[in-house]
């Protein structure tokens, strides 16, 4: 099974472009969660590799800073091909070890690869400005410049495209960066290492530190050679995040946990939504920052949509990501299992109706079966709390403002999706979510052309689109005087 991975599987750290084991000789295991069985191991490094790799990253910056936008778009459209023509060694070693459909593992492979041409491109148009001056004999330049050095942060859901999301912009923009992926999934992020050499990357661009998060992010966060964090994971680390870059001030991007509600109005083509409500709900079995969280169902559709989406639901093949055919893998461990257990218990104790699901499956390991709760109430805990997992709860609604306060009773603000077909409500609706992300009529909406970002507690900052550079830029103003005009 490993042959075809093998190129791309390290289980080394990679500082200043050499691959190397961690001080201690210390390692983690990597499991597959769809076996329990170890995969390999990589190194459990800390703070002293993070700041050599820091090191390797600053200097690295000297040199990088001074190439043209052109070179490095071609070092990215060069790892942008190398990971198409491995799409499938790159998919079956992230499936490996993160669980989720071949299919989807390959999906996650193009759009980061995507990600990467994207940045390519915008790394060229990265203009600056000459503002009318108000001074007959100066003259007023804007430049962009590279940040410097960024530390990266990412989680497992989606080990290898979190990271183009951050590699990308961070190249094309002239930056360098020090890269920590998540402990569970650190394969896919030593793979941008493999990408980086065949691409040929300078050596020191990109360094990449597995191990003892709070030592690697104490580091990273602490050290003032690092300009910018970038974080992809849980709003309660990302604080930690938040309140240790400020004592050096600097650059931050958090892209944080969600709530995601789908509304369904009276309106809605009830089958269109049940559709968009499975691509929404069960992508990566549920474990998708902006997978619904919360259904808000009219009460005109009610029973018609929970029954559809109930039957849908049960229908999806559950198994290990690697088999032929395989719509939801397993969750990727036993602690999400009880906590899908526990929310589903607190429903059930406070009238809950289970439709499908609510189980274990057969399969054991950590694989659940895709579950839907019809009666969901304000009192139960999912209402507030992120699933991260296979479990649809609907509750009910009566009128258009009722749905869009209940949608923003939350401390997050990711994405949001709502399905009409009143052209009137689906702008006041839209107006009225205060979400990042919208999807009107579709349940899976990213792209590397839109900025994905959330609003409230869900983040800070944009990835993708127009924006998604920016957020590795510095503004210079320069004021040119004695031109003797
Ligand atoms: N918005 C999103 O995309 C995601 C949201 N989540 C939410 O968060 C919950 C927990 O998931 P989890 O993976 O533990 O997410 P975390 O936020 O804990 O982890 C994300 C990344 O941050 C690292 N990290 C953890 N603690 C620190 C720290 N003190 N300093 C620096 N880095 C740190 C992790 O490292 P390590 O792996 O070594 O611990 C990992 O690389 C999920 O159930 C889900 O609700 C999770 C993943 C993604
Ligand atoms: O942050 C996440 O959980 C990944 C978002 C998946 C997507 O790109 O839609």
């Amino acid at each position: 099974m490993l042959t075809r991975t093998s190129a791309f599987m390290k289980e080394a750290n990679l500082i200043g472009g050499k691959w190397v084991a961690a001080d201690s000789g210390d390692t983690l295991a990597v499991t597959n969660p769809a076996t329990g069985a170890v995969l390999g191991t990589v190194p459990n490094a800390g703070q002293a590799e993070a700041a050599r790799a820091i090191e390797a990253a600053a200097t690295a910056f000297e040199r990088f800073r001074k190439t043209t936008a052109a070179e490095r778009a071609a070092m990215l459209r060069r790892m942008h091909d190398v990971m198409i023509e491995n799409v499938d060694a790159l998919a079956e070693l992230l499936t490996l070890e993160q669980g989720k459909p071949l299919a989807e593992a390959k999906g996650e492979i193009t759009v980061g690869a995507n990600y990467i041409l994207w940045f390519a491109e915008e790394g060229r148009r990265v203009y600056g400005d000459i503002v009318p001056s108000p001074w007959a004999d100066r003259r007023i330049l804007v430049r962009k410049e590279p940040v410097g050095v960024v530390g990266a942060i990412t989680p497992w859901n989606f080990p290898s495209s979190m990271l183009a999301r951050k590699i990308g912009p961070a190249i094309a923009a002239g930056c360098t960066a020090v890269i920590k992926p998540a402990s569970q999934t650190p394969y896919s992020g030593l793979a941008w290492g493999v990408i980086a050499e065949m691409a040929g990357l300078p050596e020191g661009v990109m360094n990449i530190v597995t191990g003892s998060a709070s030592q690697i992010g104490g580091e990273m966060t602490s050290n003032p050679a690092v300009k910018k964090i970038t974080f992809t994971g849980s709003t309660d680390v990302g604080k930690i995040l938040l309140r240790q870059c400020a004592d050096t001030v600097k650059k931050v991007s958090m892209e944080l946990g969600g709530n995601a509600p789908f509304l369904v109005f009276d309106s809605a083509d009830v089958d269109k939504a049940v559709e968009g409500a499975v691509a929404a709900k069960y992508r990566n079995s549920g474990q998708t920052c902006v997978c619904t969280n919360r259904f808000y169902v009219q009460a005109g559709v009610y029973d018609e949509f929970a029954e559809k989406l109930a039957r849908k639901s049960e229908s999806l093949k559950v198994g290990p990501g690697t088999e032929e055919g395989t719509q939801q893998g397993p969750l990727i461990d036993m602690a999400a299992v009880e906590k899908v257990e526990e929310l589903i218990a607190d429903a059930v104790s406070k009238g809950g109706k289970v439709l499908t699901g609510g189980n274990r499956h057969e399969l054991g390991q950590s694989f659940f079966q895709p579950t839907v709760i019809a009666n969901a109430t304000a009192e139960m805990r999912f209402s507030r709390e992120e699933i991260f997992g296979p479990v649809s709860p609907i509750f009910r609604f009566e009128t258009e403002e009722e749905a869009i306060a209940l949608a923003n009773d939350t401390e997050y603000g990711l994405a949001c999706y709502f399905y009409t077909r009143d052209l009137g409500q689906a702008f006041r609706v839209m107006e009225g979510l205060d979400y990042g992300l919208v999807g009107v009529n579709e349940g899976v909406i990213t792209t590397p052309e839109a900025p994905f970002g959330g609003h409230k507690e869900s983040g800070l900052g944009s990835e993708g689109g127009r924006e998604g550079i920016l957020e590795y830029l510095d503004t210079k103003y320069v004021c040119i005087g004695g031109l003797g005009l």
